[in-house]
């Protein structure tokens, strides 16, 4: 710090800055890394900010701190930061002071006006170009730009301040710069904006899955899939709708501003993004952007040379016929305005990396550069990136970079029933369809992924015509759609048994090779010539797989792509499982495919098995994609699927049966030694403590390969070495499709487990897809899971037969007093159970009545948990009635529920009369005095009760006081 602080003066200020000195030093760590963890400055300028406004800090001091290196920024201490009274009293009401003083609400105030304000300023001649283009720079946010104005602006003097401080409140009474519509763009600008829009809207109106064989408009299918903010945020009820993508709800990270939107494979994060791009160039969403510049990481792969960004932006999305420098100046004047969206940056050939920097948006760079510094903000900060991924690609140094994470899951149970009617127009076969996939929930739960449903849709009439063999596994379905396909486009109509696939199997194998050779090559988009490498013909192409890729075949002749890369993922499956000359080891590197979590990206085993070549041409791409990975372990998947005995007449005919034996053989132990390493993993349980495993998620994926083989003697081998008390499948994407292939596994462990599945995705329809394993858990855990009073009424059904099932934890559902009168009766006839938490649900006094109904059979229960419903004091009367005479409960909260006194007064009854209880939570339950007194009266019985709870509830700050006196086991 400069020398040139003065004393404050005041013996209190010194104390106090003395307190503060201690304070900073004792603390300095923690302040540190809350000031600079976040990668960005803007915490400490804030604080510089306040201290400047305070006159804590001098200006002297501010420029100091300043000019001095990031790493030496965090020097900033308190020691003699004094309040500087007599440089204060020499700026009294001058402008110049107003801009100190001010300063935090001046920043915020300036944000979208900087480009005025500097107009404003060069108007009045205090500003020349070249403190606009300091101030302007693209490396700062907008936030830092307003505050590098103030601080030209201070040394321009008295008459500079001025014109800032009445710009400011000229706009303000005029209302808001943000808003477009105030705006007046160049001519050309609004020319280019026109044509962008209509290109927008040409390449977003139909849907490309259609494209092999019919074309469907976007507007005609497009269904709400569900969207969910990947961290927690209070103030977000119900799902998040497409403008809430861009918009503010859920921001972790203010000073970023990329949004990442990530789901599985065919969740429809492509389709999602085609959808905004169709709704802005209509003009009827996100119409705060004036500019939307759609990208596509797949085909940004076939971009070799080094752009700048304006050359990205306009010969990848949109060439402007005249005045592009002007144009693109306006885009660097108003980023706020312009929204990019980057769909597929797994499939990017590289992976995220923060280690090269630019922030000059005419420097040329290789385009995943420029991606990259988008992403982190060096480069075009302050413009709307949307980035689509999967999750397995998205690593801890990406995430710092993002504004928020908004997770798409799928289609809801509604949605699934919406996209089958809009895609038959006949109301009768949507009626089927969807009647048929209520007796088979394997199926129903997969159509959750839309890729599968579109698959279950399109194939209708294979499906209700299947009877007693409908599908029930990922591979059934794809090789639905594969029957499908080849039956409606070839002359050859073989309608016998399975001749359509042997009528059709060169084409399999010519693009089976296609697939996979790509696969081996983070490839997704193929030349001519690549097909003609792999004997791919016209009359393969004509089949309805591939689909021409949209804008690059035009300069390059046609390129072609699979309908999706899941269907890549199934051919090259088909590949490996028919092919008689590959190489054996292949399906042993292809099981080997590590965790993107265990250890860097290494799909390289996988290359290994190629020519020499290529691998030379691969290892100039660095490490693989997570695409890659992720794709792979699909790939082994539908390898395993295919295997399955069930599907052996379709191979048996094409391939000995000795290779395909052994192939078998190959897959089964490599799902066995993939287990055995996670079992392996699992560290010895502390002493006291169960032993307990919490899966990674290759885990779930070896799970899901045992269930396509189908082959209950590989799942009970694969179980038969797991010995945990309690499985951990928290925050693990657990779905539908997951619990039927946990349940298939699960169903074979020998002792019986804890399965905690908090936080996923379960359902309702999860729930009955898991019934299969519920005789060997001990206790469920489906907290945060969306499941309704449906999915308990089945549960609770089985559950009821199920002679280890003790614990259960609902909290964070959709559950009702519908679904009490099962729970009830789970109470009633198992006289064995222990917990029951039925937290953050919608559960009222009818609910609590039919619950003690149970209650007043049951000998067992020792935990009941029922905070944040709404039972009231009539609720908690019955619950207390019912309780009264337990002889095991130990625990019981009714947090939140508005027992008031008359509840808690009945409550007092279960603490005189219980020998058991030892906590009672009464938190935020409005209770007064008087029932407190109660509880007082009957603790003086009692004493095994430990705490009874009672925070925020409405008591004076006396009678706590005196109350925790009387009685020290109440806690306020
Ligand atoms: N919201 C939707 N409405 C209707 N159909 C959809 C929707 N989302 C996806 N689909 C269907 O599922 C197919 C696959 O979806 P999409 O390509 O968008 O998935 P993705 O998440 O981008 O997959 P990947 O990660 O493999 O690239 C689409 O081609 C379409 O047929």
């Amino acid at each position: 710090m400069t020398d040139g602080r003065k004393k404050a003066g005041k013996p209190v200020v010194e104390t106090l800055t003395m307190f503060a000195q201690e304070f900073v030093l004792k603390q300095r760590t923690e302040i540190l890394h809350a000031l600079c963890s976040s990668g960005s400055t803007e915490h400490l300028e804030r604080v510089l900010d306040i201290l400047l406004a305070q006159g804590e800090l001098i200006w002297e001091d501010y420029q100091n701190i300043q000019v001095l290196p990031e790493s030496q920024i965090v020097g900033l201490s308190f020691a003699g930061c004094n309040s500087n009274l007599e440089e204060k009293e020499e700026y009294q009401s001058t402008s110049t002071h107003t801009l100190l003083t001010q300063r935090p609400s001046l920043v915020s105030k300036l944000l979208g006006r900087i480009h005025g304000a500097l107009e404003a300023l060069v108007i009045s001649g205090h500003f020349t170009s070249a403190d606009c283009d300091e101030v302007r720079l693209p490396v700062y946010t907008p936030s830092q730009q307003a505050r590098r104005l103030l601080d030209h602006v201070r040394p321009k003097g008295e008459l500079a301040a001025k014109v800032v401080l009445q710009y400011i409140q000229q706009k303000q009474e005029t209302g808001s710069a943000l808003n477009p519509e105030k705006l007046t763009p160049p001519k050309e600008f609004l020319k280019y904006q026109k044509k962008l829009s209509s290109s927008v809207s040409a390449q977003s109106c139909f849907l490309s899955t259609y494209g092999g064989t019919s074309h469907m408009s976007l507007d005609d299918i497009y269904t709400e899939g569900q969207l969910e903010l990947a961290q927690y945020c209070a103030d977000v009820h119900g799902p998040l709708g497409l403008e809430d993508i861009v918009g503010t709800v859920g921001t972790v990270n203010e000073e970023a501003d990329t949004v990442l939107v990530s789901g599985e494979a065919g969740s429809g994060k492509t389709t999602l993004l085609q959808r905004l791009h169709l709704l802005w160039a209509r003009g009827v969403a996100l119409q705060q952007f004036l500019l939307l510049f759609p990208f596509s990481c797949r085909r940004l792969n076939s971009e070799h040379r080094e752009l700048s960004v304006k050359e990205l932006l306009f010969q990848h999305c949109c060439w402007p016929d005249r005045d592009q420098e002007e144009i693109f100046q306006f885009i660097l004047d108003h980023p706020h305005l312009v929204l990019f969206t980057f769909d597929g940056l797994d499939e990017l050939k590289q992976s995220f990396s923060d280690e090269k920097r630019l922030c000059c948006p005419t420097q040329p760079a290789p385009v995943h550069i420029l991606l990259f510094n988008f992403i982190q903000g060096s480069l075009m900060k302050g413009v709307r990136k949307v980035v689509t991924s999967r999750p397995e690609a998205v690593g801890p140094m990406l995430k710092t970079h993002l504004c928020k994470e908004v997770l798409l899951k799928g289609f809801s149970p509604s949605g699934i029933d919406c996209f089958v009617r809009k895609h038959h127009s006949d109301n009768t076969v949507a009626t089927k369809v969807l009647e048929s996939l209520q007796t088979n929930t394997a199926l129903l739960g997969l159509c959750h992924s839309p890729v599968l449903c579109w698959i279950v849709s399109q194939c209708h009439k294979e499906l209700l015509g299947c009877g007693e063999g409908s599908p029930q596994t990922i591979t059934d379905v794809y090789l639905m759609i594969l029957q499908h396909f080849f039956q409606h486009q070839s002359s050859l109509k073989s309608t016998v048994g399975l001749g359509w696939f042997q009528d059709h199997l060169k084409t399999v194998l010519h693009l089976g090779q296609l697939a996979f050779e790509g696969m081996k090559n983070t490839c997704y988009i193929f030349s001519g010539t690549d097909l003609e490498t792999c004997g791919v013909t016209e009359n393969d192409i004509y089949m309805g797989f591939l689909i021409q890729s949209k804008d690059l075949s035009s300069n390059h002749g046609k390129h072609y792509e699979f309908l999706h890369v899941t269907m890549q993922c199934f051919f090259a499956a088909l590949y490996i499982v028919l092919s008689n000359n590959m190489d054996h080891s292949t399906i042993s590197k292809l099981f080997e495919v590590k965790d993107m979590w265990e250890t860097d990206l290494t799909s390289s085993c996988f290359r290994a098995c190629l020519p020499s070549t290529y691998q030379q041409d691969c290892s100039l791409q660095g490490d693989a994609t997570a695409a890659e990975t992720s794709n792979l372990q699909i790939t082994a998947t539908f390898v395993s699927g295919l295997l399955s005995k069930r599907h052996q007449s379709l191979w048996l005919q094409c391939c000995p049966s000795a290779v395909m034996e052994k192939k078998i053989r190959q897959v089964g132990k490599c799902l066995s030694k993939g287990m055995q390493k996670h079992f392996k993993s699992i560290p010895q349980p502390v002493e006291g403590e169960k032993k307990s495993m919490h899966a990674m998620p290759g885990f779930v994926w070896l799970i899901k390969c045992i269930y396509e083989m189908q082959e209950s003697r590989i799942a009970k081998d694969a179980m038969s070495k797991l010995e945990v008390d309690h499985l951990k499948l928290t925050y693990c994407n657990i779905g539908p499709v997951e619990c039927t292939a946990l349940a298939y596994v699960l169903q074979h462990l020998r002792n019986p487990v804890g399965l905690q599945l908090d936080n996923n995705s379960v359902g309702d329809v999860g729930v009955e897809q898991l019934l299969p394993c519920m005789h060997i858990c001990n206790s469920l855990y489906l907290r945060n899971n969306n499941i309704t009073d449906e999915g308990i009424r089945k549960l609770i059904a089985k559950g009821i037969q199920c002679e280890n099932f003790r614990k259960i934890a609902l909290f964070n559902n959709k559950l009702t007093d519908a679904c009490t009168q099962h729970i009830s009766q789970l109470l009633r006839t198992k006289d064995d159970f222990l917990s029951l938490r039925l937290g953050n649900n919608n559960i009222t006094a009818e609910g609590a009545k039919q619950l003690a109904e149970g209650l007043k059979f049951n000998h067992s229960l020792q935990y009941l948990g029922l905070w944040g419903n709404k039972i009231g004091d009539t609720g908690a009367e019955a619950l207390a009635k019912a309780l009264e005479s337990s002889k095991t409960l130990v625990w019981l909260s009714l947090v939140g529920n508005g027992v008031g006194n008359a509840g808690a007064s009945a409550l007092a009854n279960i603490i005189k009369n219980s020998p058991t209880l030892e906590e009672l939570w009464l938190t935020e339950n409005c209770i007064t005095r008087t029932g407190v007194e109660r509880l007082i009266e009957a603790l003086k019985h009692n004493i095994h009760v430990k705490s009874i709870w009672l925070r925020n509830n409405d008591l004076s700050l006396e009678e706590v006081e005196e109350m925790t006196q009387r009685e020290s086991r109440l806690v306020f």
